[in-house]
């Protein structure tokens, strides 16, 4: 496996790789000690990555904790004030906070932020449209801007930045819940990232889902824009963001099957690949992961 990866290493050197670690995920303490492994090999072989998080089951259950309701809309938090204040909590003072504390167990490499901090991201209130209206959630923001000068400065230094998706308003003082595939995917593109790697808890985006489990392992921007009609809640999010990614100079979008250890690796630094992979057009998705060779 070693000397499959040395292509994968030499191609992959000193490229920024943005990986979003979904609370689904997160759930198992042996999977989230070899993301952490896996984060800190990638730094240590010449990688630049970033971690993005999620952590909508711990979100959740803190707020049945606190007595409140979890609800969804069009895939996203219906987020009052209240639920908001538990959101930066869980969010920025937990997850990130333990992801932190994992990857700096093999040295002094990661610092955690959230998208508040140096203004990295800004965010105005996101009306989501459902069943042709607006509809008010809340606190739920869409991504109106991007400063990724604090995120730089921390890749330069040879840190491992650790982003909670909370924006902060240009407008009305309040902070943001912003979907963490779709802060992910802002930041792959903003930081200019080689690939965007999205991890989850199923084995990539399946064809016919829920009625059958065949991956679809690559496909091109068009045909995911094609798809994504067809597509269910947990899973817009996330390919959104790979579309987003792909069409502003991500070089691949991947999603993962984070429940396999080291996952990240087996993606990286093997020819096979694992999962789905989304192209930019005009690279044959069909050579993409052959040698993965568009790239
Ligand atoms: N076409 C599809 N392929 C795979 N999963 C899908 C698809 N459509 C919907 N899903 C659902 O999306 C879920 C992943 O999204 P989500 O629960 O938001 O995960 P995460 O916490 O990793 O962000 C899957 O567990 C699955 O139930
Ligand atoms: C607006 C919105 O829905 N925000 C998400 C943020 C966390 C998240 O995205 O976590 P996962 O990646 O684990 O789903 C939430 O409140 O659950």
């Amino acid at each position: 496996m070693l000397v499959e990866a040395l292509p994968w290493l030499t191609r992959h050197h000193g490229k920024t790789v943005v990986i979003k670690f979904g609370g689904n995920a997160m759930v198992d303490e042996e999977l989230k000690a070899a993301f952490a492994q896996d984060v800190v090999f990638l730094r240590h072989a010449g990688l630049k990555p970033v971690v993005v998080h999620g952590g909508g089951p711990q979100i959740s259950a803190q707020l049945e904790r606190h007595g409140l309701v979890s609800e969804f809309k069009a895939g996203l938090r219906v987020t009052t004030p209240e639920a908001m204040d538990v959101v930066r909590m869980v969010l920025a003072g937990q997850v990130q906070r333990e992801l932190v504390g994992l990857l700096n167990a093999h040295g002094p490499l990661a610092v955690g932020m959230t998208g508040e901090d140096a203004h990295t991201l800004t965010a105005t209130k996101h009306l989501p449209e459902i069943d042709g209206e607006r509809v008010d959630i809340g606190r739920v923001g869409e991504i109106s801007a991007i400063d990724t000068g604090a995120l730089q400065a921390l890749l330069d230094d040879g840190r491992i930045p650790v982003v909670s998706s909370i924006a902060r308003s240009a407008d009305d003082g309040h902070v943001y819940n912003v979907n963490a595939d779709t802060a992910a995917a802002a930041l792959a593109a903003a930081l200019g990232a080689e690939t965007l790697m999205v991890l989850t808890d199923v084995e990539g985006l399946y064809e016919d889902w829920p009625h059958s489990d065949e991956v679809i392992s690559r496909l091109t921007a068009s045909e995911l824009e094609r798809l994504l009609p067809e597509l269910a809640s947990g899973m817009v999010p996330k390919m959104e963001g790979c579309l987003h990614a792909v069409r502003n100079g991500v070089t691949t979008a991947r999603v993962i099957d984070g429940r396999v250890q080291h996952s990240i690796l087996l993606e990286i630094f093997t020819d096979e690949g694992i999962g789905t992979m989304v192209v930019p057009d005009g690279h044959d998705a069909h050579d993409a992961h052959e040698g993965k060779g568009a790239q």
